[in-house]
């Protein structure tokens, strides 16, 4: 079965489409890429699926259960979980703590066992540590655990950010930028985590600039232009496409379509 299914969606603000009609599919351990030029409606499709925004029209399903409109935590608890363009790390906590702080997102502990420091909740932190410190050394932090955040590198930052992600252990993640603002090196270390989360089965779905990495990592490519799907395919299919050449025309990405082509 389909993992996650988005269908006929839409969302207007202000009498303006921002994202009309748009419909694909996402199986187990796929790495699909939503792209498209500036204002396309990337960052809008991804906020309708992640419950951001409430979908003006369609439908999401996770496993076949409906979940449009679904808040965040929520879906989060049935198997989505996601990143965010802007960092949402606690920079003056430790890398440690921060990777903690996902784990407390799948609690239902009573909070009067936490205020009174009983065993229960005392057990409930073990496990939490232990979780964290796995996560940590599988995104090449193990190291780091003690340091504050706000002293990690980007590339680090980033990789911090999709340990806490994982602490849900979703079964689709949804990255938004995963790789803006690193180096080469940094971004290559980003895909390399990528790909390793697919390969253990789960699903991805990006939102990237990069269209290097999106073409050397993506088995399958969604464009966007004007809110509307315009093609999707695999990367080498999607990026001779003569409808996403055109609507790439003079931006710096085209370049970027063009190189990862050749
Ligand atoms: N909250 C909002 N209110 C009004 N208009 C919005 C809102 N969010 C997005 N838009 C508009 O919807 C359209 C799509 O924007 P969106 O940010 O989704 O594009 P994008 O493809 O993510 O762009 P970028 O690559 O620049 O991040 C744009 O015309 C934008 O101005």
């Amino acid at each position: 079965m389909t993992l996650l299914s988005v269908e006929g969606l839409g969302i207007s603000f202000g009498g303006i489409k921002a994202v009309n009609d748009v419909s694909f599919k996402v199986d187990p351990g796929e790495i699909v890429s939503i792209i498209g030029p500036n204002g396309a409606g990337k960052t809008t499709l991804f906020n309708m699926i992640s419950g951001v925004y409430l979908p003006g029209s369609g439908r999401v399903a996770l496993n076949g259960e409906d979940v449009t409109g679904m808040a965040p935590f929520r879906l989060a608890s049935r198997g989505m979980s996601r990143t965010f363009q802007n960092l949402q790390i606690f920079q003056n906590m430790t890398v440690l703590e921060n990777a903690i702080s996902g784990f407390h997102l799948q609690e239902r502990g009573p909070v009067l066992a936490d205020l009174l420091h009983l065993p229960s909740s005392r057990a409930r932190a073990r496990t939490a540590e232990a979780g964290a410190r796995k996560l940590l050394a599988r995104v090449g932090l193990k190291r780091a655990a003690d340091r504050e955040a706000g002293n990690l590198s980007y590339g680090s930052l980033k990789r911090l950010e999709i340990a806490r992600a994982l602490a849900m252990e979703p079964k689709v993640l949804l990255l938004d930028e995963p790789a803006a603002g690193c180096n080469a090196v940094e971004t290559e270390e980003i895909d390399h985590l990528i790909a390793e989360v697919a390969a253990s089965g789960t699903a991805i779905l990006l939102v990237e600039h990069d269209m290097k990495m999106v073409m050397r990592i993506s088995n399958h490519i969604v464009v966007l232009d004007h809110g509307e799907k315009i093609a999707e395919g695999a990367p080498a299919v999607v990026s001779r496409d003569p409808a996403v050449i055109a609507a790439y025309l003079g931006t710096d990405a085209e370049k970027g379509v063009a190189d990862a082509d050749g």
